[in-house]
């Protein structure tokens, strides 16, 4: 597409952001974010995770636009967003949890509607067909299923043709077909070249399509990298691993050789080792395996996942 990629297609620095007075709170304002950093880049899905009342939703509506920022600078496409002309926002597609789509429009006449109020529109049947919209192309909006909605809802920000997208929480409530399609279509829209932001309550999904990360907690960016970056910080058990296997309950985990690793059974049957392993831990763990008779009915080895991150770093009290 000629688009020059990496370049920055939205900058947040030091974003601040105040409510209120609110009336639940005898008038006060509270601070909704006090800090918030974040660089996406074009080709690249960047992901906003945070606990419930993090602040992410706040983040993106102050990237579109949507609320005035007290504090800070934020900059989508070079531009302020908060009350900038039509321009902008022809670049750019949101797709909103709640699709924000009108009841009684049908999909693909409400796909054509949208597609003529721009210069430059996607193709609606391509976008039609790829994201399967066709088996229920002429339902009315208010009749579809919650996944249905949302492929419309993703559809509907795309047919402008963007360079920014802005997708919330964008597989919720689909199956996995869907979204597995869903999928495949953001990380081709990445390699078109599109600056993709996206928040998630799902890490596994952050882990899969991510190229880069941001973890705010209570209206501050906590954290920042790649996943491989932020699963391998160096925090104490870090660098170790897990390996659970499930066996006959309620045998004695006291194996020689294994008093360096944490060996418990956590629920009947389903024991846990977690520390630093060398491959001679394996070798004397299927040894005790071997002279107790034991063959286990499930064994699973990982390194630490986002959402240990996650869990380590965001809604230490649960907001
Ligand atoms: N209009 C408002 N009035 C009062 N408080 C608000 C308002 N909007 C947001 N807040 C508060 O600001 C904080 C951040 O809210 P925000 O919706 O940005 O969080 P979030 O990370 O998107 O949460 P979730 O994952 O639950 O959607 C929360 O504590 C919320 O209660």
């Amino acid at each position: 597409m000629g688009v020059p990629n990496d370049e920055p297609c939205l900058t947040i620095t030091g974003l601040v952001r105040d409510l209120g007075p609110v009336p639940g709170l005898d008038g006060k304002m509270i601070r909704v974010l006090a800090g918030v950093d974040l660089t996406a880049r074009r080709g690249q899905v960047t992901a906003l995770l945070g606990a419930n009342g993090a602040g992410k939703t706040t983040t993106l509506e102050c990237a579109q636009g949507l609320q005035p920022i007290d504090g800070g600078d934020v900059r989508l496409l070079g531009e302020a967003p908060y009350g900038a002309g039509a321009e902008l926002r022809a670049r750019v597609g949101v797709m909103l949890q709640d699709g924000g789509l009108p009841p009684a429009a049908r999909p693909v006449a409400l796909l054509r509607h949208i597609a003529s109020m721009y210069r430059e529109p996607r193709d609606v049947d391509e976008l039609v067909h790829r994201l399967g919209i066709n088996s229920f192309a002429r339902t009315g909006i208010r009749r579809l299923s919650g996944g249905q909605r949302q492929r419309v809802a993703l559809a509907a920000a795309l047919v402008g043709n963007p360079e920014v997208l802005f997708l919330d929480e964008p597989s919720a409530g689909l199956d996995p077909q869907s979204r597995q399609i869903v999928f495949e279509l953001i990380q081709e829209l990445r390699d078109e070249g599109l600056g993709i932001i996206l928040t998630t309550h799902l890490l596994d999904d952050a882990q899969r399509l991510a190229d880069y990360v941001y973890i705010i907690d209570d209206g501050r960016t906590v954290a920042r990298g790649t996943v491989p970056e932020l699963t391998a910080r160096t925090e104490a058990h870090a660098a170790g691993r897990e390996l659970s296997f499930e066996a006959p309950p309620g045998l004695n985990p006291s194996v020689a050789g294994l008093e360096h690793l944490s060996f418990t059974e956590d629920s009947p049957g389903r024991y846990v080792l977690s520390g630093e392993f060398t491959p001679a831990d394996l070798a004397r763990l299927a040894g005790w395996w071997n002279e107790a008779g034991i063959l286990p009915d499930s064994i699973h080895m990982a390194s630490r996942t986002l959402e240990d991150v996650f869990l380590e770093l965001s809604g230490k009290e649960n907001r």
